[in-house]
């Protein structure tokens, strides 16, 4: 049997509830995609079947004896897609995170282009390269990184084919030339989209939330859902609590019983955790009750999951989201709303860009459920409808362009990675790296961009002179070096101002004082933070910092997040924590987690810089940070699986440090511990002498 035969039976096989293709990949096949070596760009709108067109390439290469990456944006949308292809090692295909030990390897952008600097080997076993969510090229902190991954990979490896999977762009023709590719591009969607404008007059309101009420009241009548994109948090919970207030009277017994399912499932995960809900969960429970949930990034990664799953499931009416649920998440909804279409950027407010606006606009229409799909703005008044109908409905969408230029992190990487690879060890040769790149590209085949030409050259030539100045690269008879500190950087993802920082950090500080470490730690760029709900807080954070000798004029998120560090080291939970400085804690772990890598960067920086002893006080403040403990108890946390820190606190205070004469019965009378848990404690104190605390 011929490969694309087999591969289509693979294709039955995997995904048996697709009895035909669609027309965008039947157009895709007839153009001969799968034929021929040729690079492309496949542009079909979203959640038209872009993937498995990728797949259908990815598994024919496999079935000739290839390899494949599939590289995507998110992390999310690496573990949704390991879980989708994970069905085809039934037919002997190897799924992974990584290319050695994979056929078809799924990495995210960053991966890939740590990749291409630094393992030629692995790159050359590679045969086929697919770019899912490619459009985010021209996006200011992903673009850059597959940008130059890419021209890096087109100069080290041009037998290497790259599929490109691609929403539809307006400049498609540059790219692909860039790219060297031929271009499919389809306007099919699997369900109709009509995009509307409406005026609150229409829908007899006085307010744009009012509004969103009546709509929804419309679609529980016809068992629709609803999808409402906000521009903050906040507004996804005002948004929520507004909405879960109106319709509270007209939920149906046997609705509300499901409903009231979901919300237990939510608070079911602090619980798990040892710890009280948080604010936040309450109100998320709360407004789950009557139907409606609110989605963001400071929620818990699983209480994302249960939203979006039963929102799939039809057990929810509604769910307010920020935009970063347009990136990735397959969530579509049968009517979608685009409540805030004004951003607030530092040149003031400014209208969405309208390939924003088609992005949200397009999940709206859910393939097996829908046979149509509506997108909403709404409009104060007639005139500003109209406005709104000329920009979205018959506007055009923004160019793609390269961002690269502009940000200056991904410049500085860039060259370190260059030069750290040994790719490039003079000024020309990282110049003309830059040229190959779109932004070069744009530059120099856009006639109305060549007055920049000069400008790249500048721009290079400034960097490198910065990097020297930082001695992060040097000049060598032999050429552009990566000092030890530069070759650091180069393998991390974090930015060079983090890099410098920490570097002065490690030079300044005699002795390390935990709690300002934790400070300065959360002062830089590459710290996700923990932010306030409201104004309320200040002073308990500001009086927390002062506790640990740390004095600040402002309090803003970052004090915020020491503060919250600083409690959570200290064994408090989230649920403490968000009480005591009115935060979103749900995002404590996330971020006890990013500070204990910072520190092991921060210990690694004092390392290269000739700055000793501190070692063990560094590995000290990481384990706590990612076990949430005091010092005391941290050789158990580590030293048995799982414990964790509640159940470690509660054997201490029972039984004190020595636990070698308890028994496992004695053991098990501790809350939360069982037989399993009882036998790894024994099994760790085997191992462990008291002596060790
Ligand atoms: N020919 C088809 N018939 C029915 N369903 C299909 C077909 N092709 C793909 N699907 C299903 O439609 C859904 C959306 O497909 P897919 O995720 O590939 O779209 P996409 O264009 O990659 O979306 P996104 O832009 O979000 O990445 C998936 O569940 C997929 O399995």
């Amino acid at each position: 049997m011929n490969t694309e035969k087999a591969m289509m039976k693979i294709i039955k096989d995997c995904y048996p509830f697709i009895e035909k293709l669609n027309p965008a990949q039947k157009a895709a096949i007839k153009q001969g995609y799968l034929e021929d070596q040729h690079n492309y760009i496949l542009a079909i709108p979203t959640a038209s079947g872009k993937t498995l067109l990728g797949l259908m390439a990815a598994i024919k290469t496999i079935l000739e004896g290839g390899k494949v990456i599939y590289t995507v944006p998110l992390i999310s949308i690496q573990n949704e897609k390991i879980k989708e292809f994970k069905k085809l090692e039934s037919h002997g295909i190897t799924v992974g995170k990584d290319p050695r030990s994979s056929d078809l390897a799924i990495m995210v952008f960053e991966s890939f282009d740590i990749l291409t600097r630094f393992s030629w080997n692995t790159l050359n076993e590679i045969d086929l390269l697919i770019v899912d969510e490619f459009h985010m090229i021209g996006e200011y902190t992903r673009g850059p990184t597959i940008e130059c991954a890419i021209t890096r990979l087109m100069s080290l490896n041009p037998r290497i084919r790259i599929i490109a999977l691609s929403a539809t762009l307006r400049n498609l023709e540059e790219i692909a030339t860039w790219l060297n590719a031929k271009v499919i591009q389809h306007d099919y969607r699997p369900v109709p989209l009509y995009k509307e404008i409406l005026t609150l007059e229409m829908l007899n309101a006085r307010e744009k939330n009012e509004a969103i009420v009546k709509i929804l009241q419309e679609a529980i009548k016809d068992e629709n859902q609803i999808l409402v994109f906000v521009s903050t948090r906040r507004f996804t919970e005002t948004l929520a609590t507004f909405v879960s207030q109106k319709i509270h009277k007209n939920i149906p017994k046997e609705t509300r019983e499901i409903f009231n399912e979901v919300a237990d499932k939510i608070l079911e995960i602090p619980k798990k955790s040892g710890s009280p809900p948080t604010f936040t969960c309450l109100k998320l429970a709360n407004c789950i009750k009557e139907g409606v949930a609110f989605h963001h990034a400071g929620l818990f990664t699983r209480q994302r999951e249960i939203i979006e799953d039963e929102f799939r499931k039809g057990n929810l009416y509604m769910i307010t989201a920020t935009p970063s649920l347009m990136y990735g998440v397959n969530l579509p909804s049968q009517t979608v709303i685009i409540r805030d279409y004004i951003r607030w950027t530092r040149q003031g407010p400014k209208w969405i860009p309208v390939f924003d606006y088609e992005q949200m606009s397009g999940r709206a229409g859910r393939p097996q459920y829908d046979n149509v799909g509506y997108s909403y703005l709404i409009a104060k008044n007639p005139e500003e409808a109209y406005q709104l109908e000329e920009y979205y409905i018959h506007g055009e969408i923004e160019p793609t362009n390269s961002k690269l230029i502009e940000n200056k992190d991904a410049v500085y990487h860039q060259i370190i990675g260059q030069v750290a690879a040994g790719l490039s060890d003079n000024p020309e040769d990282l110049i003309e790296f830059f040229k190959q790149t779109f932004y070069g590209h744009q530059l120099t085949k856009n006639p109305n961009m060549s007055i920049f030409d000069d400008n790249l050259e500048y721009e290079i030539n400034s960097s490198i002179e910065f990097l020297i100045k930082n001695e992060i690269i040097k000049p060598t008879p032999a050429g552009l070096r990566a000092t030890p500190f530069g070759l650091l950087i180069a393998s991390s993802n974090y930015s060079v101002e983090t890099s410098i920082k920490l570097r002065h950090l490690a030079t300044e500080m005699d002795e390390i004082d935990t709690y300002k470490l934790i400070y300065e730690i959360c002062k830089t760029p590459d710290m996700p933070i923990i932010s306030f709900k409201t104004r309320k807080g200040k002073d308990s954070v500001r009086e927390k910092l002062q506790e640990h000798g740390i004095f600040v004029m402002d309090v803003g998120n970052i004090e915020a997040t020491a503060a919250s560090l600083i409690e959570w080291i200290n064994e408090r939970s989230e649920y403490e924590i968000e009480n005591l400085f009115n935060v979103y804690a749900a995002s404590t772990r996330r971020a006890a987690y990013e500070a204990s890598q910072l520190i092991k960067f921060f210990k690694e920086i004092c390392e290269v810089t000739g700055v000793y002893g501190h070692s063990q006080k560094l590995d000290i403040l990481m384990a706590r940070l990612y076990y949430g403990v005091k010092a005391d108890i941290i050789p158990l946390v580590v030293g048995v699986k799982r414990l964790g820190r509640i159940r470690a606190r509660r054997l201490v205070k029972t039984f004190g440090y020595d636990l070698e004469n308890v028994s496992e019965d004695e053991l098990r009378r501790i809350d939360g511990i069982g037989p399993r848990m009882a036998a790894a404690i024994k099994e760790y104190t085997k191992r462990y002498t008291k002596s060790t605390f």
